[in-house]
């Protein structure tokens, strides 16, 4: 079903541009016109040549001077016009392609993250690539290309027509055919079909080749071989057995086309050479008959380009699909008259949510009537088995997706009525995987706050204590992540994460599993950051180590999408539920993995945390 936000992805951005592609398209005319110029003038001067064939003296050579010169000038001006023609096409191309881009990765940073779930990252990336380029070409060379395919052959035509309508019409006859066989062709069933399916196989192979290539560690680790990796060999076998059924199809129409098109003057012949006959004697006939030889080769050029055109249009309507699908996934909601909170308090009111709508066979509900208040200068925790929901309570708060029953509200007001820009600059989230993006460290940080001078960075970093090892990288803060194998350790890098939250400086922090790669000396740093972080500010953090949050003011046992236990550290222990078991297996842990460690002064803190506990 067309939606207008289909139609407002490419053509809106396309007639943004008319006017430069009306220039062009006007200049192709002229260009297309003007290329008629010199076979005027080769007819001209074949006349007058044949014409004083037994007397050449009589020859009028002004006459000759005056076509060839035309016919250079008119080629001269074909240069021009194709110029501007090609000038403007680009310059309208390349800035369609930059709209295109920016709105389309605008686009899926508005959706909800679920699309992102159910979207291979390849797929994606080869529609806002490829998709993308073939719009390029076909904006920039194929509709100019487009106009003179269809209009010189058109002229052409015209011309030998007014020459001799029986010897031209003798041409149509094989074009003619051969156009009806390659149309025949692709509008079949079969053949729209197998275009198809040749889109798709693409698609897929290139999604399944970037999942192998980011799989690259569990490759190596298993052992995993480009034949063994079943989904991507399917994926290439496929691609090789349609690319197989397209030549086959194609072949014989193909073959048929291409034979016709480039010897129409085979087909010229009989029929000149019949009517030569019926016409001895008449020497412009014979003139004619030579020029209709000269000429018909020339259709042949536009006319293959015609074919080729009509090959290039299908990939670029199935990839203009593919952009419009991406336009038509509706995007978060935004509310009409947007509300700001006065306060910061979190509360989430009988939040039940799924990730897979209501009527879906896979629906499976994750969260059942969550409830709680987290208040503002308060830490507010989150702990419990693997898999109960923790991770996905957080993501709620960002609106990545919209509940289906219950209400979130930060200071009172629903997170559907505050605007999601404006929600976003309330909290600062710190991910269990850091994503560091290819570029410097001092910009990767300043992602927090893009208008912070160097100093701000500087001193979010010392805060974050992460300056003392970015100051020992050859390059410092201008050190560019992943470039000449700088990589960062999960804990440096999770510094960075919060040297970026500290930035930000929002009254509201979501900390997940945010001392997860740190060793014991990285996480008394990185709990020296979070100190001074969270102060003052809402603070909902997920913990698996539960000494991190004994301090907590609340903490919230999460098991199978609900709340079994909440209260402090001290009144659960108390309870001697889920939260004491939990608390016995961590302090058991950690004696057995520092005692293993061999590490005492580390050995003693722990067990002196447990003691405490
Ligand atoms: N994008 C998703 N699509 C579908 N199901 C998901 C998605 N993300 C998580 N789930 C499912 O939701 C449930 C809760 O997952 P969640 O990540 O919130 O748990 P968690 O308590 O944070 O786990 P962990 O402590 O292991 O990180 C799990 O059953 C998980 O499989």
């Amino acid at each position: 079903m067309k939606t207008s936000a289909e139609m407002s992805g490419l053509m809106q951005i396309a007639g943004e541009k008319k006017g430069l592609l009306i220039v062009a398209g006007i200049f192709s005319v002229v260009s297309s016109l003007l290329q008629m110029a010199p076979f005027v003038a080769v007819y001209k001067i074949v006349e007058e040549l044949l014409t004083h064939a037994r007397q050449p003296s009589g020859i009028d050579k002004d006459l000759i001077l005056y076509w060839g010169i035309a016919a250079l000038a008119a080629l001269v001006a074909v240069l021009v016009s194709f110029y501007i023609s090609g000038m403007c096409s680009h310059i309208a191309a390349f800035n369609i392609l930059y709209r295109l881009r920016v709105r389309l990765a605008d686009h899926v940073a508005k959706v909800p993250m679920g699309y992102h779930t159910k979207t291979a990252t390849g797929e994606l990336k080869k529609i806002i690539e490829v998709s993308v380029e073939k719009i390029e070409k076909f904006v920039a060379h194929q509709l100019p290309d487009l106009v003179s395919a269809v209009v010189i052959p058109i002229l052409l035509l015209g011309y030998l027509f007014w020459l001799d309508w029986r010897m031209a019409l003798v041409l149509l006859l094989p074009i003619g055919v051969s156009f009806w066989l390659q149309a025949r062709m692709f509008a079949s069933e079969a053949g729209q079909q197998a275009y198809r399916d040749f889109q798709y196989a693409v698609e897929e192979m290139n999604a399944t080749g970037v999942e192998y290539v980011r799989g690259m560690p569990a490759v190596k680790v298993f052992g995993i071989t480009a034949d063994s990796f079943l989904t991507f060999k399917q994926a290439v076998t496929r691609y090789r057995d349609i690319s197989l059924r397209i030549t086959h199809l194609c072949k014989v129409s193909y073959s048929l086309f291409f034979v016709m098109i480039i010897s129409l003057f085979t087909f010229v012949v009989p029929v000149g050479l019949l009517l030569l006959g019926g016409q001895a004697g008449d020497q412009s006939f014979a003139i004619t008959f030579i020029l209709f030889l000269l000429f018909s080769p020339s259709l042949s050029i536009p006319l293959l380009k015609l074919l080729q055109f009509g090959g290039g249009l299908r990939e670029i309507v199935e990839g203009n699909k593919r952009i419009e699908a991406v336009f038509a996934e509706p995007v978060v909601a935004e509310p009409a008259v947007p509300r700001v909170p006065e306060h910061y308090d979190i509360s989430f009111r009988q939040v039940s949510f799924a990730y897979e709508r209501q009527d879906s066979k896979d629906y499976k509900p994750v969260l059942r009537e969550i409830d709680f208040v987290a208040r503002t200068g308060e830490m507010t925790a989150l702990v419990g088995p693997s898999g109960g929901g923790k991770s996905t309570i957080a993501s709620l708060l960002l609106r990545f997706w919209d509940v289906q029953q219950g209400d979130i509200a930060i200071g009172g007001v629903s997170i559907r009525d505050i605007g999601t820009d404006k929600l976003m600059e309330l909290i600062s989230f710190v991910f269990q995987d850091v994503h560091l993006f290819y570029d410097t460290i001092e910009e990767n940080i300043r992602m927090g706050n893009a208008a912070a001078s160097k100093e701000e960075v500087v001193s979010a970093a010392r805060a974050a204590c992460c300056h003392e090892f970015i100051e020992k990288l050859e390059m410092g803060y201008d050190t560019k992540i992943g470039e000449g194998g700088t990589y960062l350790s999960g804990g440096e890098a999770q510094r960075i994460a919060i040297a970026r939250a500290l930035l930000k400086n929002a009254p509201i922090l979501v900390l997940d599993e945010a001392t997860a790669y740190a060793d014991a000396e990285n996480e008394h740093k990185i709990q020296e950051a979070l100190a001074r972080l969270v102060q003052g500010k809402t603070v909902l953090i997920i913990a698996h180590r539960l000494s991190t949050i004994r301090a907590a003011e609340q903490i919230l046992v999460v098991r199978q999408g609900e709340i079994v236990e909440r209260g402090t550290h001290d009144r659960l222990r108390e309870e001697n539920g889920l939260y004491e078991q939990m608390w016995q297996a961590h302090i058991r842990a950690a004696s057995w993995r520092l005692g293993a460690s061999g590490s005492p002064g580390v050995r003693a803190s722990a067990v002196e945390g447990g003691q405490r506990g």
